[in-house]
């Protein structure tokens, strides 16, 4: 038994490491890694010597100049089975700074212990927690060598498509040589005191709808005109909308089990110097959205729609989708991970969890796109995590904070669940190989 005041010292102990740790972690949310520039050197030297302050190795892969994908790989003694992959970007949305209560890349703690920046949740939070929870288990908790190997990695791009990242990474010689057999990557933050899992994404689409029309006088009363084109669409996409945004609102499905359309710019009007000449009716006019297709949802259905009730070449329009990324495997598959004893990593997942007494919401779809759908179409299992619970949704937001005691927790959650599954021996005879 501890005396009281050595109780008192190991407290004191404690809370200097934790401010480390936060310390550490507002240093990584600082580097301004937000689109159209991210700085990806800075962010990726300062991975490598957290690191090597804990012994771990690390390489850096550049499948496009200027964009590096960072290893970091703490060996197993058991080379021979699938390694165990944690992912996360390196990448963070824009930010517009006038209307945060704090500059976005500045991550001031505020008194009530609360972090602010850009990428707080998104994902930075995750890149650094398993770093830390990796810096625990050798250093606290004696945990030297794991049974598996674990790499983590840093991927640059994601939240532009991950094409230059981790598209090219998955394609690539280095990846099949780490033999990975199972990833975890980003997942998000949960209002309630649950843990989130996520065994799915939905897949993006960016999708540009174009009119053209008649011209003329802003005085002029016609038909036909560019904007009252895109107009009759907005009507159409709108209805669309709601009849899908119903089926949340009345309960019957998730919002990731609907198809999301948003309108996410307007582009028209002829432009002068000092703003749009107020008296033209505009030849053209385009608007741009963000659809989310669920994995169970057939693409046709609404590649139809577009080409027939959105944008249809009868009122004068034409349009683009660009599909961002797989939305299905090699066999035709939708991209869904198994939650069920099917899949041992799912077991020990949730095992690992309970351990540290977390609990687990039902497994979900996620409603964004994460580069796990690439994984995932490699045939790797692969879950959607990132241990914040009671905290608000704030990814791509403004305000977007994490709170410190949440942050300290997750590296424990993470803890765990390394050490839980490096530690798996593999099942003993597997119709799939060696798992
Ligand atoms: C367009 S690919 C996905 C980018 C980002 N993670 C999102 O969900 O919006
Ligand atoms: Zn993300
Ligand atoms: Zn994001």
């Amino acid at each position: 038994l501890l005396s009281s005041s050595q109780q008192q010292q190991l407290k004191h102990q404690e809370k200097e490491e934790d401010e480390q740790i936060i310390s550490r972690f507002q240093s990584y949310l600082r580097f301004k890694t937000a689109h159209p520039n991210p700085n990806y050197t800075a962010p990726v030297s300062f991975l490598i010597s957290q690191a090597h302050s804990i012994g771990l190795q690390t390489r850096i892969l550049e499948f496009v100049s200027g964009k590096p994908v960072l290893i970091v790989t703490w060996p197993g003694s058991r080379p021979d089975l699938p390694s165990i992959l944690f992912n996360s970007h390196l990448d963070s949305v824009p930010a517009e700074p006038d209307k945060w209560l704090h500059p976005p890349f500045s991550a001031v703690q505020a008194s009530d212990g609360k972090i602010y920046a850009r990428g707080a949740q998104d994902d930075k939070c995750i890149g650094l927690q398993y770093l830390e929870a990796i810096r625990n288990l050798r250093q606290l908790r004696q945990f030297q060598q794991p049974i598996r190997t674990v790499h983590l990695s840093y991927v640059p791009d994601e939240e532009i498509g991950g094409f230059d990242g981790a598209a090219k990474l998955v394609e690539s010689k280095e990846f099949e040589e780490l033999n990975v057999g199972f990833v975890m990557d980003e997942g998000q933050a949960s209002p309630t005191d649950q843990f989130r899992v996520f065994y799915a994404d939905r897949s993006p689409w960016h999708v540009t709808i174009t009119a053209s029309g008649v011209p003329g006088h802003g005085s002029r009363m016609y038909d036909h005109s560019a904007l009252e084109n895109l107009i009759i669409s907005f009507e159409m996409i709108s209805k669309f909308r709601d009849s899908q945004f119903d089926l949340v609102k009345r309960g019957w499905a998730a919002n990731s089990q609907v198809i999301s359309v948003n309108p996410v710019f307007l582009n028209a009007g002829i432009h002068t110097s000092n703003g749009f000449a107020m008296n033209m009716q505009p030849s053209e006019a385009q608007a741009g959205f963000d659809i989310r297709l669920p994995p169970t949802v057939d693409p046709e259905l609404i590649r139809n729609r577009i080409a027939h009730e959105w944008a249809p070449a009868s009122r004068n329009m034409s349009f683009q989708i660009v599909e961002k990324g797989p939305n299905r495997d090699f066999w035709g598959h939708p991209l869904m991970t198994s939650t069920d004893d099917t899949n041992p990593w799912w077991s020990l997942f949730v095992q690992a969890v309970a351990a540290v007494g977390g609990q687990l919401g039902k497994p979900e779809i996620l409603a964004s796109t994460t580069d796990a759908r690439f994984m995932r179409q490699r045939g790797i299992p692969t879950l959607g995590f990132s241990p914040m619970k009671n905290t608000p949704i704030l990814l791509h937001d403004h305000n977007e904070f994490l709170q410190d005691a949440v942050y300290l927790n997750g590296i424990k959650v993470y803890e765990s669940i390394i050490k839980c599954l490096s530690s798996f021996k593999g099942l003993e005879k597997s119709s799939a190989g060696t798992i």
